[in-house]
């Protein structure tokens, strides 16, 4: 019998009891041993909950247990996560978590101390919620070189985006059922200033490439300027409006970027709806390969948890090695980056002079109900070629245009 503890008994952490419950009879077979919840930390109590006789609020409790061989850390937020991670692992603990803040934060430096330790470290509900992608990177895709990532990383602005686009319903009243739902981060700006999605990017970019990229350095973009103006040009473009997170490498380079995306009918993410996430990744070798699936919400995420659990069970005693180390990964600056952008400036579309002298011959695309202003798409340009051309228009708005195909 294996024994755990659960730090947090929120959306995450109630579901991880929940299926270790539901499918404690083949989750026994592939763990090679029953798995029991011997304690879970919360801050609050929870009367009539099945769990209550198991509820702790002293983290000591679960350090100073030697039965307990794996903790789950479910709370959210890098402290005092970090702080109990890192005591755990000194306990001789294994760890998994879901919480993308702490392995964005601290990534290489606690997979190194559960490297020291022959201990594990796992975060696959860390990127894409249900989906597995951090394994495909660290195990199935090692043979290549990592070209490209660009996915939709969050479930809670795709949510939104959706509901917006498809059923003209407001912002403020989508969030809010996505904060009910469960797929909020519990300060939701996380979600919509795309800094979740941004620390995710970082996360995969990270473990493609074996050194660290700092989160707080890539160009980041939310989606709270996005308007229903826009859904207008994007649907008459028959395209969707898209939080994408994104990273590659050009010329010996890395790029990366969290922002809206304009993209069309042909991109692989266009069909992506709702709180699914989907991940499109390119290698040097096998070329495209797509991960779809649930990006937030309570079984899904703890689906890929307790898969964690099972995996620690199962190598307890070895680590299983994951390559990613303290050393910076530079990126290149977003000013370098090449795309063609969606634009929407003031003015009469019978008095484009300026537009074209700034963009060249563009095509001028109008919106019936929407006067005053226009629409037009640049040809492919560096962003800072863009930003110095924009600044001698009356620009409204602008989206940048993701281009990937699958090939
Ligand atoms: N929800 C999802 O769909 C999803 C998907 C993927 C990853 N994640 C990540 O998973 C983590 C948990 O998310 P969640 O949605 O389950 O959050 P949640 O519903 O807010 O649950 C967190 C739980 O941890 C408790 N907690 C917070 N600080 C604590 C402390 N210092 N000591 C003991 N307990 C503490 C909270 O108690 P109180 O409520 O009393 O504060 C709450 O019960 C986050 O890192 C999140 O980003 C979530
Ligand atoms: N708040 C996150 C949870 C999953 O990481 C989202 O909406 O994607």
């Amino acid at each position: 019998m294996a024994k755990i503890a659960v730090l947090g008994y929120g959306t995450v952490g109630s579901g991880v009891v929940e299926i270790l419950d539901a499918n404690a009879e083949s989750i026994s077979k592939k763990a090679g041993q029953p798995i029991e919840v011997k304690s879970v930390l919360d801050l609050r109590d929870f009367p009539g909950d099945p769990i209550q006789e198991k509820i702790v609020h002293d983290i000591d409790l679960v350090i100073n247990d030697d039965e307990i061989d794996v903790v789950v850390e479910v709370m959210g937020g890098v402290e005092p996560a970090f702080t109990f991670v890192k005591r755990a692992l000194e306990a001789g603990k294994s760890v998994c978590t879901s919480n993308k803040a702490l392995v964005a934060a601290h990534g290489a430096e606690l997979l190194a101390m559960a490297k020291e330790r022959s201990l594990n470290f796992m975060f696959e509900a860390s990127v894409g919620g249900g989906i597995p992608i951090i394994r495909p990177l660290n195990q199935a895709l090692t043979a290549d070189e990592i070209t490209k990532i660009t996915g939709i990383m969050n479930g809670t602005t795709n949510y939104i985006l959706t509901k917006m686009s498809n059923d003209g319903s407001s912002y403020e009243e989508v969030l809010k059922e996505a904060q009910a739902l469960g797929y909020a981060e519990r300060n939701p700006e996380a979600d919509v200033e795309g800094y979740d999605a941004c620390r995710k990017i970082a996360i995969l970019t990270s473990l493609a490439d074996g050194r660290t990229v700092n989160f707080e350095e890539i160009t980041t973009e939310g989606i709270t300027k996005i308007s229903n103006e826009d859904f207008a040009y994007a649907r008459k473009l028959n395209s969707v409006i898209k939080l994408l997170a994104t990273s590659y490498r050009k010329d010996g380079k890395v790029y990366a970027i969290t922002a809206p995306f304009l993209i069309d009918t042909t991109h692989p993410l266009y069909n992506v709806n709702g709180v699914l996430n989907g991940i499109y990744v390119n290698g040097n070798m096998v070329g495209d390969v797509m991960f779809f699936g649930a990006g937030a919400g309570k079984l899904p995420t703890a689906s890929a948890v307790v898969g964690d659990i099972i995996d620690c069970v199962k190598h307890k005693g070895t680590n299983v090695c994951v390559i990613w180390d303290d050393e910076k990964l530079e990126l290149a600056p977003t000013r370098d980056e090449v795309r063609s952008f969606f634009v929407r400036v003031k003015g009469n579309a019978s008095d484009t002079a300026m537009v074209k002298e700034q963009f060249g011959d563009v095509e001028i695309i109008t919106v019936d109900g929407l006067d005053n202003e226009f629409g037009f798409i640049t040809d492919r340009m560096t962003e800072e070629a863009f930003d110095k051309a924009a600044s001698n228009v009356d620009m409204i708005s602008r989206i940048r245009i993701d281009d990937t195909k699958l090939q």
